[in-house]
């Protein structure tokens, strides 16, 4: 069943389980099975995955595989290959190897920026800035999109809450140091609508023309409310996992990701287009089951499946 819009998604999502999901479980998820996975789910309709990320694998063994992985992901046509890197060396690698688009790692939060990428916030963007400037010296074909990514940013697992000027100050500073997108990231879901709301609209206003995209968690079931908080914004990119995986190993009680499948279906009853399959997507679902026996799988739409008689856009007046 294809959402009735083909003409291309009016609002992207990204599926980041094989990144935010995988990096959670030390034992290797088979690299022809996370290829299986982006096929599947590329065939479904989805046009960004972030297939691995570029950090040491002594730090994060399920990486070890990123170089075989975007060869793979590489192949498929019309995929824009997404990666996540913590600093420079991770984007020199992801760059040679043609990743489409770069999610640099950054907390707002200074506790989680030490803990998860052991540096200031100031050393990270200094490292930005480099990997900026080493993209503009790429000829044009060979240049990958960069997104400034801000997590921590509507809460923080050390230090609570994160006030919405700070979130703005490192937009602005990204937005200077020459991102294609920015990227605000609820890692711990303490995010509410109205929160939500704030923090959006004040980055938006702040950096003019350039994308902003949300990152939700559902550690405290608000992530699909968040979503529609942040739709109210403008905002049309989310990130989003198969099933609900995800989390941050550098940050306690940090829980999965919201559920593709799930805000898929929301978008699609609410009219948006994203160009995925739901019932195709869903059925990518085995592949994870089969090689995470045992791991809860999240999602509402995998148990209930399509209401009678849906049609895409079925909830829009
Ligand atoms: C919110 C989220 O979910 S984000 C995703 C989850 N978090 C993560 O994946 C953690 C990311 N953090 C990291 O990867 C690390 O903290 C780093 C690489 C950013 C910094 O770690 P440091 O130990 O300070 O790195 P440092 O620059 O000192 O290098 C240490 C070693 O790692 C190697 N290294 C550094 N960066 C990378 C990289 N991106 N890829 C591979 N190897 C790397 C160095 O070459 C060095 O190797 P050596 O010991 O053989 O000489
Ligand atoms: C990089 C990410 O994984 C975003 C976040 O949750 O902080």
């Amino acid at each position: 069943m294809t959402n009735s819009y083909s003409s291309g998604p009016e609002v992207m999502v990204c599926e980041v389980g094989l990144r935010d999901g995988l990096q959670m479980f030390n034992a290797l998820f088979p690299t022809a099975e996370k290829l299986a996975w982006i096929q599947a789910e590329s065939a479904a309709g989805v046009r960004e995955i972030e297939v691995t990320s570029f950090v040491p694998p002594k730090l994060v063994p399920q990486f070890v595989d990123a170089q075989e992985v975007v060869h793979g992901a590489l192949a498929i046509p019309g995929l824009c290959v997404v990666a996540l890197v913590p600093n420079l060396k991770g984007a020199e690698r992801a760059i040679e190897l043609g990743v489409h688009k770069l999610n640099y790692v950054m907390s707002v939060s200074r506790t989680h920026n030490l803990r998860n990428v052991r540096r200031e916030r100031e050393e990270s963007l200094a490292d930005f800035k480099r990997i900026a400037d080493l993209i503009r010296a790429l000829p044009e074909h060979r240049r990958p999109r960069l997104l400034g990514g801000l997590s921590s940013a509507l809460g923080c697992g050390y230090e609570g809450r994160v006030p919405v000027a700070d979130v703005q100050r490192w937009a602005v500073a990204y937005a200077e140091a020459g991102a294609d997108e920015i990227m605000i990231a609820d890692t711990v879901g303490y995010a509410d609508p109205v929160h939500v709301k704030e923090a959006f609209r004040a980055v938006i206003a702040d950096v003019g023309t350039l994308p902003v995209s949300a990152h939700f968690h559902d550690t405290r079931g608000l992530g699909l409310a968040n979503v529609a908080a942040a739709l109210e914004c403008g905002v049309r990119r989310f990130d989003a996992s198969l099933a609900g995986l995800g989390g941050c190993q550098f940050v306690p009680s940090a829980t999965g990701n919201i559920v593709m499948d799930d805000l898929c279906f929301m978008l699609d009853a609410m009219g948006m287009r994203t160009g995925v399959d739901l019932e195709k997507l869903v059925a990518v679902r085995e592949i994870v089951a089969r090689n995470l026996p045992g791991t809860p799988l999240y999602g509402k739409l995998a148990g209930a499946g399509l209401p009678v008689n849906y049609h895409a856009g079925a909830t829009a007046a």
